[in-house]
């Protein structure tokens, strides 16, 4: 036996121990950031990568796996400014899957051990906080901890009497005489900015994202700080337990704890099989983003308590329970730089260039950043390391930066006063405005080439082979000097030979810049409309071909082509069927147009000012006599409206459209919106975090549309919109 050991210690080569040495150390040390700091310096995503690696080491070299090593504890154990407590049961953390098959081992490991008994699975989701164990004795809530080492944890009671959700008092007479109560504390992600911007106000550290502010917010010295925080909680488990019998199954004393006023999660589920559990991840990494707090997985727990007992725990963490880990949504990366691009409508706004990434599925290298106060409260400077958020199909954004790798070398970002592409100083919009604006509206080459891009879209006329490519080289050309286009008016007068000779650079779309050829690094020209011979290619003849038959489009596309401020393809419909023409809208006074269903006094207003600039009449001037047809046939307000007798309720926040937007879109098409679902309701339209409207519709079977079922009943009506309504049934 004795020889045996000797030679397992001698099998480690140097170089092993080395390496597990060093990992172990680095991890500590995160752990110490993460769990005493608040203030992680890299994202979870690696750190469950540094620990992955540890384990694989000890699972090549089990000699290695002793006892403190951090694969084999949970978290660490720290001297802090709090009051050691010992829990009395042991709080665990969970391991970890990352993939279906390593699911299914786990319950494989499950069947093996429980044989022919029946058991059941209790899916819960897995919410981003930190973990407390409050003690409650007859009924009275004593004591609150954080996890510490598992053990012994951290006294924060008087923070955690905050927390409104967390009662003082469990209801009911018959509550144990004691109890431990297990849960997660978060901090909502919709109140992270403006905790941000209020802590940069004040001159303090911005938090690097919610699990962090929440953390931050609950282990602080003085409980009124903690107090000014929206902390919530939602119950996951039970630890020590006396003077009551009878649990049996988890899911049920989970009804029990509601019945005494905690904060149960209404997403748990119970499930019969592996399949089940399947269903529950597949769900909500669907969904992930309609849960009130943040999720960053699912919880797969044996239901029969019992049963938990019989397959026990390691020294981390049970067997009984399994973690089931989604594809990370934060990544941190270095913010290279803030740069302004110019929009369709001239403004100004700043976005971040960060050092390429992949998130959720795609790779990374611009977030918005919507005007230099939201640059201002997120706290970030360029060149710090930050938090990016890629959260399904939002556009990424930046939460906040990683305050403790600064070096000092980072500087604030500056507003320019100039217009980047075309000088023009810039200024509000309006008085008190935080948004700037190049007022160059007509010459801007950024504004036209937008204006051109989205006129040509499959929104306005539609016309193929006129992409971004093309509207750049018509703008800003570097060869010829003078571009083809002086603005809009133009379009129609467009020759080949004008096309020949341009050359331009090839735009990257969501910065503006010249896109690098990944070769020689160097900046790509291209000559756009014309071969090697100096032929135009097919594609700019077709793209000359569809431009000419544009001008037969319907007169709502060739107003939507017009970029008239809030006039988008919704209200131009609704212009088009009341007034027919062009002339017809020109002449309607505001108070017409703003009577006119669908339209309401903020279009009326933009149309009017839209008339009455001059270089906007000489556009119209020009598509006329290109012979742009600017009326549809036959008298206004014809036959019944695409959604008429429908009856619509929209719930949650949609990316695309503001609530009214969305409200005004269904009107103008003769559908009803309503505030409550019922069994008439004829479609749900769902956004974020929508609330008890969607579980209302599930359970009336109301068929629900996420925002893009919405742009297809809006744009193809209700048949084609029930056939992409979200399955709700599990
Ligand atoms: N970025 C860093 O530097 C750093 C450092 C340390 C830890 N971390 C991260 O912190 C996390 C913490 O690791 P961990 O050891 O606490 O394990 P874990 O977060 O992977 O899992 C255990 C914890 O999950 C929580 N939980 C949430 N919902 C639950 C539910 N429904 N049922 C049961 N438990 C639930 C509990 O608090 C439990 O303690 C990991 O995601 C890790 O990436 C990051
Ligand atoms: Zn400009």
């Amino acid at each position: 036996m004795a020889g045996d050991k000797q030679a397992e210690t001698t099998a480690v080569p140097a170089e092993a121990r080395e390496r597990h040495a060093r990992l172990a150390e680095e991890i500590e040390e995160h752990r110490f950031r993460y769990y005493v700091k608040d203030a992680p310096v890299i994202s979870d995503a690696e750190f469950d990568q540094l620990l992955r690696s540890l384990q694989d080491l000890e699972e090549q070299y089990p000699q290695l796996r002793t006892p403190d090593s951090p694969t084999q504890k949970v978290a660490g154990s720290y001297e802090t400014e709090f009051t050691a407590v010992r829990h009395r049961q042991r709080m665990l953390s969970l391991d970890n899957t990352f993939n279906d098959d390593e699911l299914a081992a786990w319950a494989d490991r499950v069947a093996r051990e429980l044989g022919d008994q029946e058991y059941h699975f209790l899916c819960e989701l897995k919410v981003d906080g930190l973990a407390v164990n409050l003690t409650y004795e007859r009924g009275r809530l004593v004591r609150a901890a954080t996890r510490g080492d598992g053990r012994t944890g951290e006294d924060i009671t008087p923070n955690v009497r905050t927390i409104a959700e967390i009662p003082e008092r469990l209801h009911g007479d018959r509550v144990p005489d004691l109890v431990e109560i297990r849960g997660e504390v978060y901090f909502p992600m919709e109140k992270f900015e403006e905790l941000n911007a209020r802590l940069v106000a004040a001159g303090e550290k911005p938090f690097a994202n919610p699990r962090n502010a929440a953390a931050g917010s609950l282990r602080q010295k003085d409980p009124r700080v903690t107090a000014s925080r929206p902390l919530h909680m939602v119950v996951h488990g039970i630890g020590a337990l006396e003077g009551f019998d009878g649990l049996t199954r988890l899911s049920q004393a989970y009804d029990l704890l509601r019945t005494w006023g905690l904060p149960t999660s209404p997403h748990n589920r119970v499930v019969d099989d592996l399949d089940g559990v399947r269903k529950f991840i597949a769900h909500y990494g669907e969904h992930r983003h309609s849960v009130e707090h943040e999720i960053d997985g699912v919880v797969v727990k044996l239901d029969e308590i019992p049963l938990q007992g019989r397959l026990g725990s390691t020294s981390r963490a049970p067997r009984w329970a399994i973690a089931y880990k989604y594809a990370p949504e934060e990544v941190n990366t270095k913010l290279v730089d803030i740069r302004v691009g110019v929009g369709r409508t001239g403004r100004v706004t700043p976005y971040a260039q960060v050092e390429p990434v992949t998130v959720a599925g795609s790779e990374v290298e611009f977030a918005t950043l919507h005007n230099q106060d939201v640059v201002k409260a997120k706290g970030i400077l360029i060149g710090d390391t930050v938090v990016l958020r890629k959260a399904g199909d939002v556009i990424p954004e930046i939460l906040g930066p990683v305050v403790d790798l600064r070096d000092g070398s980072e500087r604030e970002f500056v507003m320019p006063s100039e217009c980047p592409e075309c000088g023009t100083p810039l200024r509000p919009m309006k008085e008190g405005d935080v948004d700037l604006r190049c007022p160059n509206a007509r010459g801007c080459p950024a504004q036209l080439r937008e204006r051109l891009f989205y006129l040509a879209g499959r929104k306005a006329l539609d016309i193929e082979h006129f992409g971004y490519v093309a509207a750049t080289a018509l703008t800003r050309p570097l060869e010829p000097e003078q571009p083809p286009l002086k603005d809009e008016g133009d379009l129609f007068d467009l020759t080949v030979e004008q096309l020949l000779p341009i050359k331009a650079y090839v735009l990257d779309q969501d910065s503006g810049l010249p896109k690098r050829d990944p070769k020689t690094g160097e900046e790509k020209v291209v000559t756009v409309f014309a071969n090697q011979e100096g032929k135009p290619k097919k594609n700019a003849l077709a793209m000359l071909e569809n431009i000419q038959a544009a001008k037969q489009r319907p007169l709502a596309r060739i107003l939507t082509a017009l970029s008239i401020r809030h006039v988008g393809p919704v209200a131009a419909e609704a212009l088009a069927r009341a007034f027919r023409s062009i002339d017809r809208i020109e002449q309607a006074s505001e108070e017409e147009l703003k009577n006119t269903e669908g339209v309401g006094p903020i279009v009326a207003a933009a149309v009017k000012e839209w008339f009455a600039e001059e270089w906007h009449q000489e556009i119209l001037r020009k598509w006329r006599a290109a012979g742009v047809r600017m009326e549809d046939e036959g008298p206004a307000d014809e036959g019944p409206l695409p959604l008429e007798g429908l009856t619509v309720v929209v719930t949650g926040t949609l990316e695309r459209f503001t609530r009214d937007g969305a409200k005004e879109a269904l009107q103008s098409r003769g559908a009803k919106v309503t505030g409550s679902v019922s069994k008439k309701t004829s479609f749900v339209v769902v956004g974020d975090n929508p609330g008890s409207k969607y579980d209302k519709a599930v359970q009336l079977k109301v068929p629900v549309l996420d925002e893009d079922g919405f742009g297809v009943l809006l744009e193809q009506g209700p048949q084609a919109a029930a056939e992409v309504a979200v399955p709700t049934g599990e």
